[in-house]
């Protein structure tokens, strides 16, 4: 080839380095714009060389679009792209936080908090493994995943995208990274982008920083800490992601002491960039340019100079690029931000892009469809599900323990919203951006899990909503299983002070406990109140957080075909009087402590 940058051995700063020297102003600014595909046409992407493209949750091509339709949207994009004058590739991103979430079919994986309680660095990288190649069918080259947040206050509605109130466990499951990017050579530089190959995905550390940290977790709120506690509980994870080489980072919608994240100089470009040596791409958070002024988006160009000078390099717009890219070009043409500061963020798009390998396969490779909840990929899931699971209580006296349950029992009785929907299973950020209730993909609910697990001659008895004949009637249950737990949410519609079960989930499992030996089982983003009656009436109580689509992992563990291994990566508290509550202050005064669990061996 002619020219270095099209020349796949050359190295990648020197491609760069070519590649930026022959480009022009709109051209740059284009590859710093990202847009969301609702406003993408190929037109657009070929006019403003726009350089990425995303959807948001439950943004599809249509309802229950399959992996190659996605494949073929993504492509076309891709397509216009090449044809610009300098061929840049776009790189698509989506929020494939557990498993290829947006898409119909892809295998759901348990979502971050209960990955926590796994404590298993190497389950969550062939978690990241697996995820790659479902995202990589669908066309996608990016991924906005980890959240390396750290949940401080679970009145937080982003609890459950956290791995853990506790830093060194972030630490241990930033591994994700390595799974999504793959494993980087030992001699890789601390801090520079790697990829390993088209099995694999770029990866995005996020939100940098603080996110999981706002007072009285409020979302997008303000972290109120000295320097010191925001590196050691809130930066420190991001030193593992460096470390593997993570070659996008997202920045936070939260503050740090007042100071808005998007636009702190010190912390994206002093601290990230030059202090830890921070190589890749920092993107912006969705629309979050507009929320540095008020009201909302007002004064939109100087948002834009105060972010991008601060150290975004991609703007996540994700509708309005022609205002956006009016008014950088404006501010670089009066100086306001320097052409050095476009050349910078451009230097580190086109290094993620060289090192992703877009430029030599910009387009799907459709033999990984098969991929695409695959058994291999469920049974991955089901084995998280079955280590994420956490063992409260087992037996109203150690001598007595209630799991394993009895496989032959005679008749059983499972009940309770949560018993039999898979959407609530799921949680958050699964098909649509906020969940759903329902059949909504191909999964395996709790009662599906149940059924095929017992005996022939089990009768299982399922009722939505315990019946009054029911609990009134003399027809033995051996015992009952109860799930309740929280209606699916995302964001700051999840923010609540009460963190009560909704739907009346602790009076459900009370009503059953008092006639029934129950098991109950919570399905949360995160620690929930349990009302006395809960925890004295029922003979069991398991934390299933949100297992995602294979639900056959819990019948394994309250079977007894595996043992319990979960252990809370979260306080559990009393009350949300206590709130925040984390081991690492004094006066701790948990219901269950970080760590606990229990196992049907020792109990
Ligand atoms: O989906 C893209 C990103 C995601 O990666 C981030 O983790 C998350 O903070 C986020 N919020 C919105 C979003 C917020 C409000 C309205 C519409 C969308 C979009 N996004």
């Amino acid at each position: 080839e002619s020219c270095v940058y099209k020349n796949r051995d050359a190295p990648v700063e020197a491609r760069v380095r070519d590649l930026l020297s022959r480009m022009t102003l709109p051209e740059k600014i284009g590859q710093m714009t990202q847009i969301e595909r609702v406003v993408t046409t190929h037109a657009v992407i070929t006019d403003f060389f726009i350089g990425s493209v995303l959807n948001g949750g439950g943004s599809w091509p249509f309802e229950d679009a399959k992996t190659s339709d996605w494949a073929d949207m993504i492509d076309g994009y891709q397509n216009a792209a090449l044809v610009t004058r300098l061929g840049i590739p776009i790189i698509y991103g989506i929020d494939a936080v557990h498993g290829n979430n947006n898409v119909y079919g892809a295998t759901i994986f348990p979502h971050n908090i209960g990955l926590g309680a796994t404590r298993d660095t190497d389950l969550i990288r062939r978690i990241g493994a697996a995820t790659a190649l479902e995202v990589r069918a669908s066309g996608a080259h990016w991924a906005f995943a980890p959240c390396v947040a750290a949940l401080r206050d679970p009145r937080w509605g982003r609890s459950y995208e956290s791995y853990s109130e506790d830093t060194n466990i972030i630490c241990e499951m930033s591994s994700l990274v390595s799974g999504l990017q793959g494993e980087p050579p030992k001699e890789h530089p601390n801090g520079y982008p790697f990829l390993a190959g088209r099995n694999n995905v770029v990866a995005c550390a996020k939100h940098f920083v603080g996110d999981g940290g706002t007072d009285k977790g409020v979302n997008e709120g303000n972290t109120i800490v000295s320097y010191e506690e925001l590196e050691k509980i809130h930066v420190t994870p991001y030193l593992n992601c460096l470390a593997q080489g993570v070659s996008t980072v997202m920045a936070s919608y939260s503050s740090w002491n007042g100071s808005k994240l998007h636009s702190d100089y010190f912390l994206l470009t002093e601290l990230l960039k030059q202090k830890l040596g921070f190589k890749g791409f920092i993107i912006s958070d969705w629309e979050a340019l507009e929320r540095l002024s008020e009201p909302f988006g007002s004064n939109y160009r100087n948002c834009v100079k105060i972010s991008v000078n601060a150290g975004v390099d991609m703007v996540m717009v994700p509708f309005k690029y022609e205002q956006f890219i009016k008014d950088l070009t404006d501010l670089v043409e009066t100086g306001e931000v320097p052409m050095s500061r476009i050349d910078d963020a451009v230097e580190r798009i086109l290094r993620v892009k060289f090192v992703a390998g877009l430029f030599e396969h910009p387009l799907t490779d459709r033999s990984l469809l098969s991929t695409v909840g695959c058994k291999k990929h469920r049974e991955l899931g089901r084995e998280a599900v079955r280590k994420s699971l956490v063992l409260l209580k087992n037996g109203k006296n150690s001598e007595k323990l209630f799991l394993p349950l009895d496989r032959n029992a005679k008749r059983i009785l499972v009940t309770g919203t949560h018993a039999d929907d898979l959407g609530y299973q799921c949680g958050g950020w699964t098909k649509a951006w906020f969940g759903l209730s329902g059949r909504i993909t191909i999964g395996t609910t709790l009662l599906d899990a149940i059924k095929a697990a017992v005996g022939d001659n089990t009768e299982v008895v399922y009722e939505k909503t315990p019946s009054e004949e029911t609990l009134a009637s003399e027809q033995g249950f051996s015992y009952a299983i109860v799930a309740v737990g929280e209606t699916p949410y995302a964001e700051t519609m999840g923010d609540n002070l009460e963190l009560k079960i909704p739907l009346n989930g602790n009076d459900i499992v009370t009503a059953v406990a008092e006639k029934i030996p129950t098991l109950a089982i919570l399905f949360s983003g995160r620690p929930m109140v349990l009302e006395p009656p809960v925890l004295e009436k029922t003979e069991a109580l398991v934390a299933a957080w949100l297992p995602g689509s294979e639900g056959q992992g819990m019948a394994d563990v309250i079977f007894g075909d595996y043992d319990f291994e979960g252990k809370l990566p979260v306080s559990w508290f009393k009350s949300v009087d206590q709130l925040p509550l984390t081991a690492d202050v004094n006066s701790y005064d948990p219901l269950f402590p970080l760590g606990f669990g229990l196992n049907c061996k020792t109990g």
